[in-house]
């Protein structure tokens, strides 16, 4: 039978993971998402979709992509998703299973981070289980997060804000490193398409020479870099200008937010807890 999976949020994650798992067809899939509009596109391919849950079945994947910001607000206004059975897999950067499982009143949840190219069933996921997630519901978590994509089980937790940085947020740098290198390709002359085209081919070829070879990323740097050539200079400013620290020192930036996300919300757990 296959898997239902009930996916809270269809925003750019969401929407992506939806589109990438369509295209494998091996999950059932539901959405609900309070904006009407972001569901029409899977409402017109025949998808359940609601703008609020009002029931679930016992065996139902939920899957939680809203920002983590409204999920106080979703957990007191949908009561069905509390005391769940089945498995519930947050997407949401931050939050921790812990806190995940006070407030939904369930013990079997997956804290995953996955990224964007999911849609093109390219993605990658980070995920990190709770110790009550046995080996037939790990397995079916496996399944809905590889179809979109490759995924990655740490078993520290801890593992997971670094990983929200590298992996969910590292679509981004990489876009932002790419709009770099057509920029200078086309304030050189070259006509937008042509720099954007290059640009492409210039990742796809160093993500293809990268997996095929298994030679070490600075090999890659240093084959390319002919002694008193050109790649040479440019490498060298970098290095004059720290860009690699800079780099380390972002995605530091990127997984402390990510820390301190799960803690604003562990923090108001705690003192709701002393309340009572
Ligand atoms: N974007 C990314 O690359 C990645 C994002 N994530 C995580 O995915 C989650 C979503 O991020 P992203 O898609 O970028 O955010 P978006 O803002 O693009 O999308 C969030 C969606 O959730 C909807 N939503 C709000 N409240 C609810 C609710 N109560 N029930 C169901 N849906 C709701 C929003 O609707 P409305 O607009 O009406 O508020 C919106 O459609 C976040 O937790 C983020 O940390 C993880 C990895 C990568
Ligand atoms: O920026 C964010 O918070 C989300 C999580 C990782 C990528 N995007």
């Amino acid at each position: 039978m296959k898997t239902t999976l009930v996916l809270f949020g269809v925003g750019h994650m969401g929407s992506a993971i939806a589109r990438g798992m369509l295209q494998t067809g091996n999950t059932d899939l539901r959405i609900i998402d309070p904006d009407l509009s972001a569901l029409q596109e899977f409402s017109a391919l025949g998808i359940r979709t609601d703008t609020a849950c009002l029931s679930l079945a016992p065996n139902d994947v939920l899957m939680l992509a809203m920002p983590p910001q409204v999920f106080g607000a979703f957990s007191s206004d949908t009561p069905c998703v509390h005391h769940h059975q089945g498995l519930v897999i947050s997407v949401m950067a931050g939050i921790r299973i812990s806190s995940i499982q006070q407030m939904l009143g369930t013990q079997n949840v997956v804290r995953s981070i996955p990224n964007t190219p999911s849609e093109v069933f390219e993605g990658m996921t980070v995920y990190c289980r709770s110790s009550s997630v046995g080996e037939n519901l790990a397995r079916k978590a496996r399944d809905v997060l590889e179809s979109f994509g490759r995924a990655v089980e740490v078993s520290d937790e801890a593992l997971i804000d670094p990983a929200t940085a590298l992996c969910g947020g590292g679509p981004a740098f990489v876009a932002y490193f790419a709009d770099a290198l057509q920029e200078f390709g086309i304030k050189a002359g070259l006509s937008k398409d042509a720099a954007l085209a290059i640009t492409i081919q210039l990742l796809r070829g160093t993500s293809a020479l990268l997996a095929t070879t298994g030679k070490p990323v600075m090999q890659l740097c240093r084959e390319v870099m002919t002694p008193g050539g050109t790649t040479e200079r440019g490498i060298w400013h970098f290095d004059d200008e720290g860009v690699g620290r800079t780099v380390l020192d972002a995605l530091s930036k990127s997984s402390a937010r990510s820390r301190e996300l799960g803690l604003a919300i562990t923090e108001s757990l705690s003192q709701f807890e002393v309340a009572k």
